[in-house]
C-alpha cells in the first residue's frame, strides 16, 4: 500500500460533514470539500478549532501531522482522486437522491461512498443502482466512536477497516431498517421526552438532569442490557426480567403515540431550552461537552470500558518517532484537562508525563505488563521535578530519558520534558527499585534486564551529565 496520504471527499459541510472533515484531516487525511454554501469554510473552520483542542488531548500519543484542506466549487472537483466520498447533505431524500446521481457520475471507481443519513436505508438511497453505504457517525464526529455501517457486506468490511484507522468503531446493522440501531433507541428517548414536556410532567432541564444524574453515566461504560443484568442482583438478567417483564404491560410508555408537531410545541421546548442553557453560547456548551468526553473517556482508557478499548487500540497503533540520540519515551499534545486556574500546565502532570515515560522504559528494557504479570517490577522511590518553561493546552511535547545509573536493584533516569519550541520545559529525576511483587521486597532484575539496562547505561554514559541531575530545593530554611 502507498504511504502517499490519504484523501477524503466531504460532501456538505455542516454540523457532520465539518466533524468528518475534522476526524479525517487530524488523521492525516487530505480533505476536499463541496458545500455550495459561501459560509461552508467558515463553518467548518470553527469545528477544526473544536477538534484541535479536543482529540489530540484523548490520546498519550500524538496523532499523525494532519492532512490538508481545500474547498472546491465544483462536486466533480472534490471528488478528483479521493478514497473515501462522505455524503452529509440535509436528510431529505430528494436532495440525497440528487447529489448522490452526481457523486456516481464522477467518483473515482475505488472510491467507498457514504452516507452519513440518520435515518435513511442503503435500499432507499440507492434506487439507481448506485453503490452507496450508510457510514452513520455520531455528533461530535471527530470525538465519538461510533459508526453505524448498512450495505453491501463487502463495502462495509473496506470502510470498516478505514474507520478502525481513523479511530472509530464501526457496528454494523447486518439487516437495514429505517433509522438503523442507535437512532431507533434515541427517537424512542427523544419522543418520550417530548411527550413528557408537552404535558408538563416536567421541564427541559428536569428531564435532562435524569439523564445526566443517573442512566447517562452508566450507558457510557456499560449499555443497556449489561446494566440490567446487575440490577437483577445475584440472580441477574433472569430476576430482572421476572421482575420487569410484567410492566411491559403497563403504560410506562407512549411510544407508539407521537406528539403533534405544532408550533406551540416548538415554543415550549425552544423557551424551555433557552431558560435552561441560554446563558451559555453555543461555542462554550461545544467546549463543556468536548472537555467532558475527553475527560470520560480517558478514564474509560484505562479501564478499558466501552469506548476507552477503542481508544486505546487506536492509541496503539501511534508510534513514538524514532531517535538516534537520547530515547524519546513520549510524545504527545497537552490535554485542557492537565491545565489549570493559571492558565498552565499544572504541575502534577509533569509527574503523570514522566510517569508515562518511565512506563515506556519499562517496555524498552522488557519489564512491561508480561514482566509485572511474572510477579517482578521496578518501584519508584524518589522523583525530583524542576519546572523550567510554562506549557499550555495543545503543546506538543516530546520527552528524552537518560539512564544515569542503571545496575542492580537501583535504576537512576532523568527525564527532559521539550516543549514546543525545542527548550527543555521540565526535568524530572526519578530514583526506582526493582522489587519482587510477592514478597513486597527489593530484588536483583533478571539477566536480560541487567543485560539491557548495562548497554543502555553505556551508550547513555557517553552522554554529558544532564544540567540539574542530582538538584534538591536547595533554599535555606530562615528563622
Ligand atoms: N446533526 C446531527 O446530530 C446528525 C446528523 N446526521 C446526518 O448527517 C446529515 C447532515 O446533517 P447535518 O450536518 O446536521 O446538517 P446541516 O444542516 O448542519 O448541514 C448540511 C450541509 O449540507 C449542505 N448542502 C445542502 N445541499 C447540498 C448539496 N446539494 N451539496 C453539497 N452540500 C449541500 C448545506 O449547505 C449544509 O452545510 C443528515 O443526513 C443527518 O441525518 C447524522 C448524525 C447526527
Ligand atoms: C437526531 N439525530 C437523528 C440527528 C441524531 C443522530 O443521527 C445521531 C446523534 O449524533 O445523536
Amino acid at each position: 500500500m502507498s504511504s502517499a496520504p490519504k484523501s477524503a471527499a466531504i460532501i456538505g459541510g455542516g454540523v457532520i460533514g465539518g466533524g468528518w472533515a475534522a476526524r479525517f484531516l487530524l488523521n492525516g487525511w487530505n480533505v476536499r470539500v463541496f458545500d455550495p454554501d459561501p459560509e461552508a469554510s467558515r463553518k467548518i473552520s470553527t469545528v477544526l478549532d473544536n477538534a484541535r483542542r479536543s482529540l489530540p488531548a484523548l490520546y498519550d500519543r500524538l496523532l499523525p501531522p494532519e492532512g490538508r484542506i481545500s474547498y472546491h466549487e465544483a462536486l466533480s472537483d472534490a471528488l478528483d482522486g479521493v478514497d473515501w466520498i462522505q455524503e452529509s447533505v440535509p436528510e431529505r431524500l430528494d436532495i440525497k437522491h440528487e447529489i448522490h446521481a452526481n457523486i456516481n457520475t464522477h467518483a473515482p471507481e475505488v472510491a467507498i461512498i457514504a452516507s452519513s443519513t440518520s435515518g435513511f436505508k442503503p435500499s432507499e438511497l440507492n434506487t439507481n443502482g448506485q453503490r452507496i453505504i450508510v457510514a452513520h457517525p455520531f455528533n461530535p464526529v471527530y470525538l465519538l466512536p461510533l459508526v453505524e455501517l448498512v450495505g453491501d457486506p463487502d463495502h462495509c468490511a473496506r470502510a470498516s477497516m478505514v474507520l478502525n484507522a481513523l479511530g472509530m468503531y464501526p457496528l454494523m446493522v447486518r439487516k437495514e431498517i429505517d433509522a438503523h440501531i442507535a437512532d431507533r433507541l434515541l427517537e424512542a428517548v427523544w419522543r418520550e421526552g417530548l411527550w413528557l414536556i408537552k404535558d408538563g410532567i416536567c421541564t427541559t432541564k428536569e428531564l435532562d438532569d435524569a439523564i445526566c444524574m443517573g442512566f447517562g453515566l452508566r450507558w457510557a461504560q456499560m449499555g443497556l442490557f449489561e446494566t440490567y443484568r446487575i440490577a437483577g442482583g445475584e440472580a441477574g438478567m433472569r430476576h430482572f426480567l421476572a421482575q420487569f417483564g410484567p410492566a411491559l404491560k403497563w403504560p410506562w410508555t407512549k411510544l407508539m403515540d407521537v406528539p403533534e408537531f405544532t408550533e406551540s410545541l416548538v415554543d415550549l421546548i425552544s423557551d424551555q431550552s433557552d431558560a435552561q442553557s441560554g446563558h451559555l453560547s453555543i461555542r462554550q456548551l461545544e467546549h463543556l461537552r468536548d472537555d467532558n468526553l475527553v475527560g470520560m473517556m480517558r478514564s474509560l482508557k484505562k479501564s478499558q470500558s466501552g469506548a476507552g478499548a477503542t481508544l486505546s487500540t487506536h492509541e496503539q497503533t501511534l508510534k513514538l518517532p524514532k531517535s538516534h540520540d537520547l530515547p524519546i519515551t513520549v510524545s504527545r499534545a497537552i490535554p485542557q484537562s492537565w491545565t489549570d486556574y493559571n492558565g498552565h500546565m499544572n504541575e502534577a502532570h509533569f509527574l503523570e508525563a514522566a510517569s508515562l515515560a518511565t512506563d515506556q522504559f519499562m517496555e524498552m528494557i522488557g519489564a512491561g505488563p508480561d514482566y509485572v504479570a511474572a510477579g517482578y517490577s521496578y518501584f519508584t522511590v524518589e522523583n525530583h521535578i524542576r519546572y523550567l518553561t510554562e506549557l499550555h493546552s495543545g503543546d506538543r511535547i516530546f520527552i528524552t530519558t537518560q539512564v544515569l545509573q542503571g545496575k542492580g536493584r537501583k535504576l537512576h533516569l532523568f527525564h527532559s520534558i521539550i516543549g514546543p519550541n525545542g527548550d527543555i520545559a521540565a526535568t524530572v529525576e526519578t530514583l526506582l527499585v526493582h522489587m519482587n511483587l510477592t514478597t513486597r521486597k527489593s530484588a536483583l532484575p533478571s539477566a536480560e534486564i541487567e543485560e539491557k539496562l548495562k548497554s543502555i547505561a553505556n551508550a547513555h554514559a557517553a552522554y554529558p551529565m544532564p544540567d540539574g541531575a542530582g538538584r534538591h530545593v536547595g533554599q535555606a530554611r530562615t528563622a
